[in-house]
């Protein structure tokens, strides 16, 4: 449905490029989570699928239409694409419920209430309705753009790191009812987000961006389980270099693959370690050891002593080898 090809943008003064030879096509009802490192050309990227940036070159095209030029057209971009912006940018004098009908007004007076009334109650905001955008909360204001958005109708919805000003709970709630929300209505969604936690939780696959380039496009468990570079890897957690250990170049371990040895584990490394730090994180506690010249962390259940010495199993097919 969604489909680019050899995308290029480079901002004036700029020496490498926002966005670099990036192409990938996206179906019609999946969730998209762009990721990468501050600078990495996410939000240009996206930018430019919504119609507000123009490539420099390459192509994107949505149901095998092009996207219109946002220099030469009044309404640039794609008419089914639909960004939600984050500053809410709804009616101040307008009731909620009026905020989403304003968007209908070119409807039967018949439809306008109903579809109204369906996007309040899909939005969470029946018992809002009445009420003045001032009078909302944070997260409120933004289920108010997003039933805006909606009302337009809307194929693929596109959002620049939704929610992020919202507490990390509140946040994973609405990106859950979002995508529920999408589902339900059998539209498309790419999202940008820097927490990867909200990506893993969320998406069908992650595009991770780095330089401007796509290097690595998956389902939140392959990225995951099969990064196809070390900062990928890097970038979704802690990762330890193992190369010593395992007597193998290049050979990496997450942290939360090195567990402190249980008796009788199949496949174990047996590794003998001094913990050098202990610190609480709430659930679990984050722990560095030393073994031979290697420094790891790890996570663990409980608190461990520093200087006590600990044996440590790696699971074997959680190694990861980068060239
Ligand atoms: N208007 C602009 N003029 C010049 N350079 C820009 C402009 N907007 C972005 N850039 C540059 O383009 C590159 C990509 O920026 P972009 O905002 O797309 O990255 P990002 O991954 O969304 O970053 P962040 O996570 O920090 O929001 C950066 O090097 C940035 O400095």
């Amino acid at each position: 449905m969604l489909k680019i090809t050899h995308l290029h943008k480079k901002y004036p003064g700029e020496s490498l490029g926002a966005v670099v030879d990036v192409s990938f096509e996206m179906s019609g009802q999946e969730v998209l989570a762009i990721v990468g490192r501050s600078g990495s050309g996410k939000s240009t990227l996206l930018r430019m699928i919504a119609g507000l940036a123009k490539p420099d070159s390459g192509t994107i095209a949505f149901r095998g239409e092009p996207l219109k030029d946002p220099e030469e057209q009044l309404i640039a971009g794609h008419d089914k694409i639909k960004m939600v912006f984050q500053d809410f940018q709804v009616k101040p004098n307008m009731t909620v419920a009026e905020n989403v009908r304003y968007k209908l007004l070119h409807f039967t007076g018949q439809f306008q209430q109903e579809r109204t009334n369906e996007l309040l109650e899909m939005c969470g905001l029946v018992s809002l309705a009445s009420k003045m955008p001032h009078e909302l909360s944070g997260g409120q204001q933004q289920r108010l753009s997003l039933a805006r958005a909606l009302a337009d109708d809307p194929e693929l919805l596109v959002m620049d790191e939704p929610f992020s000003n919202l507490d990390p709970i509140i946040k994973q709630d609405l990106l859950l009812e979002l995508t529920d929300i999408v589902r339900k209505e059998g539209i498309g969604l790419i999202l940008v987000s820097h927490d990867v936690q909200d990506a893993l939780l969320i998406a069908d696959r992650i595009a991770y961006l780095e330089d401007g380039k796509l290097l690595q496009m998956d389902s939140p468990k392959v990225i995951y389980r099969h990064p196809a570079t070390l900062a990928i890897a890097q970038f979704f957690g802690r990762v330890n270099n193992v190369s010593a250990l395992m007597n193998k170049k290049n050979t990496f371990v997450r942290a939360e693959d090195v567990h402190v040895h249980v008796e009788g584990a199949s496949q174990a490394l047996s590794i003998t370690a001094m913990v050098q730090s202990c610190r609480f994180l709430g659930s679990r506690y984050l722990v560095t050891a030393q073994s031979g010249d290697t420094n790891l962390s790890l996570y663990h259940s409980h608190t461990l002593k520093t200087g006590q010495k600990i044996a440590l199993r790696i699971d074997q097919s959680c190694v990861l080898h980068f060239s």
